[in-house]
């Protein structure tokens, strides 16, 4: 895979990651053998372990669904190891998926396979915005800057604007992504973006609070101040 020369910086690529005839027999058993929910938007189906989305990490309760034949042959592997989760997604025209960062305490490399018609996808860095256009049957690997400092997310709507002012229709659009657990805490430190360095910095500020409080009995007022920071 090739890094993207761009900012966001370890966004790695590898264009035609499978021949559009393999392709199109995924997109037939997509739309034809497979059990989709009964509902609009962006849907998803789950391989590997669960996705949890009440603590966005991997349910405990639901146990590891083995990988179908269909998905065999389009596992990455990552330091020898297959993915511990793999999602399945499809998005009709006009879904998208809203930017976040995929949890840094529970995952670490992450891929993406894209299926079908092209999207744009757009990262965001405070004012920053960049839109990268997600082929079909490329893989992309978020890394580094992409994965913990950007987020990513597609908009909702039925049309995207190119570089050359083109407007393209949305299509159907199916995508796959890949997770690997993290291994030991995420020490990226963005408070913003990252539940570890938003837990650590939680629980520091409870800690603080409840060592003043225990020192140094002090009025209300300073309690309430102590407590907002
Ligand atoms: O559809 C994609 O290419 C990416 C989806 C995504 O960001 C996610 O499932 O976390
Ligand atoms: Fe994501």
């Amino acid at each position: 895979m090739e890094e993207l020369p761009i900012e966001p910086h370890g966004i790695f690529w590898q264009a035609d990651f499978i021949t559009p005839e393999h392709e199109q027999s995924l997109i037939h058993i997509f739309q034809h053998t497979l059990q989709w929910p009964a509902r609009s938007g962006r849907l998803s189906l789950h391989y590997g372990y669960t996705f949890d989305y009440k603590t966005f990490g991997v349910d405990p309760d639901i146990p590891f669904k083995e990988f179908p034949d269909w998905l065999q042959p389009l596992i990455p592997l990552v330091d020898g190891k297959p993915p511990v989760q793999v999602c399945l997604q499809h998005y009709a025209p006009g879904t998208g998926i809203p930017p976040h960062v995929d949890t840094h305490s529970t995952y670490d490399e992450l891929f993406a396979l894209s299926l079908g018609a092209p999207v744009m996808m757009q990262f965001r860095r405070g004012e920053k915005r960049v839109e990268i256009d997600l082929a079909p049957r490329s893989m992309m690997q978020m890394s580094g800057d992409s994965r913990l400092h950007w987020t990513h997310g597609i908009k909702k709507r039925k049309t995207d604007t190119l570089g050359d002012g083109t407007v393209r229709q949305r299509r159907d659009r199916w995508s796959i992504t890949y997770r690997w657990l993290r291994e030991g805490e995420c020490e990226c430190g963005n408070e913003d973006l990252c539940d570890t360095a938003q837990r650590r910095k939680g629980v520091e500020r409870e800690y603080r609070w409840k060592q003043a409080s225990e020192t140094k009995p002090s009025s209300a007022g300073e309690v309430t101040e102590k407590g907002v920071h």
